[in-house]
């Protein structure tokens, strides 16, 4: 095996599930954080008690404040900072990267300065396009408790989808490759919003029956949005697509699910995102994709529901309504030609 030198940005639950497992492979590993506290944290006691509370982390796991050397030591770098500090700390970086460098975004939202995807962020710098993105359903307090986790990494380099294989497979933690970054990528950022929508179905006791039409005509909306941007609609049937929707849409741990559920037991927004002490992507997704749907005249019944009842004071009734009485259309529609929905 060949140890290699990683850095992981951001002292959040996810990029910490990720360095332990790394560590854990027997890979150098360093976990870049702000917080001095919490670097001391992991250090001395092998714990991140904020973010992921009864995983005990791998003792090569070296948690640091120090960026320049994390960066400079390191041949791939994980970014898992939140959508809305990622732009930011990716400019830090920038002149310390090399050509042969690799980043992986695993951060599931839009840039909220612009529409833009993360990995658009990381393409962006002059200086290194290995690039490439990691999605799929990773509830990362499962991922610590070893519980079995797929995921996608999406690269159109090899060599940049062998190398995090080569990195995070373990015996609990499977890896599957694309080329199609931008379906995988969009996946896991447009999941975020539906997970919201189901969190507050399931507080209002809605029956599976409703459930599953929820969560299936999720997906047709997802997909069709980004068949627009120019994703393949059968990255949609996958891990980073059905996969990540159903986890999210069916799990208390998801952070989107519990602002939806919070939101249905009669909690305002900012109340709902305040509880959670923690990133809740979809809100800013939300009024991303709204924005960019009305653009480009994509229907997308549930997100535009969603949004009237978060932001424009509308009543739960006409999220219902826009599920229930909007333009009758075909199923499968976004993966199905004219011809094949004829037959
Ligand atoms: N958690 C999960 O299950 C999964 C999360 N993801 C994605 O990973 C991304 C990161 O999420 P996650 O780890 O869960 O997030 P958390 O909310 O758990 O943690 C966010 C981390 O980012 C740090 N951070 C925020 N802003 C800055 C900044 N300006 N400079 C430096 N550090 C900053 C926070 O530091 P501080 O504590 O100092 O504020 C904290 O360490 C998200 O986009 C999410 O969609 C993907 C798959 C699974
Ligand atoms: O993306 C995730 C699991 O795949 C995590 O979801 P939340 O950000 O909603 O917690």
């Amino acid at each position: 095996m060949i140890k290699h030198s990683v850095c992981v940005l951001g002292g959040g639950s996810f990029g910490t599930a990720l360095a332990n497992i790394m560590a854990k492979n027997g890979h150098q590993v360093s976990q870049w954080m702000r917080n001095e506290q919490q670097v001391d944290e992991i250090n001395l006691t092998g714990l991140n008690s904020r973010y992921l509370p009864n995983a005990p982390l791998h003792c090569e796991l070296l948690a640091t404040s120090n960026l320049e050397q994390a960066i400079r030591d390191s041949d791939t770098v994980f970014v898992s900072i939140p959508s809305k500090s990622f732009e930011q700390v990716v400019q830090r970086i920038e002149p310390l990267l090399t050509a042969e460098k690799i980043l992986i975004s695993t951060t599931k939202g839009f840039n909220p300065n612009r529409f833009e995807l993360m990995s658009d962020v990381l393409r962006r710098n002059p200086v290194t396009q290995r690039i490439g993105v990691l999605s799929g359903p990773n509830l990362a307090k499962e991922i610590a408790a070893g519980q079995m986790t797929g995921s996608v990494i999406a690269s159109s380099e090899e060599a940049v989808r062998h190398r995090v294989i080569e990195l995070l497979k373990s015996p609990t933690f499977r890896l599957y490759e694309s080329k199609d970054s931008k379906g995988v990528e969009l996946a896991g950022a447009l999941k975020n919003i539906y997970a919201i929508v189901c969190g507050l179905a399931k507080a209002l006791n809605v029956g599976e029956n409703t459930m599953s039409m929820i969560m299936t005509r999720s997906l047709a909306e997802m997909s069709r949005f980004a068949v627009h941007f120019g994703a393949n609609p059968m990255t949609f049937l996958g891990l980073a697509g059905m996969g990540d929707l159903i986890a999210t849409c069916t799990s208390p741990l998801s952070r989107n699910y519990r602002v939806g559920f919070a939101i249905g037991s009669g909690k305002n927004l900012t109340d709902a995102i305040g509880s959670l002490g923690e990133v809740a992507e979809g809100v800013n997704t939300l009024k991303m994709v709204v924005e960019e749907a009305h653009r480009n005249h994509l229907y997308m019944p549930l997100a535009e529901g969603l949004f009237k009842l978060l932001f424009e004071n509308a009543t739960l009734d006409s999220l219902i309504g826009s599920m229930m009485t909007g333009e009758q259309t075909w199923d499968v529609e976004f993966a199905t030609t004219e011809e094949k929905k004829n037959v």
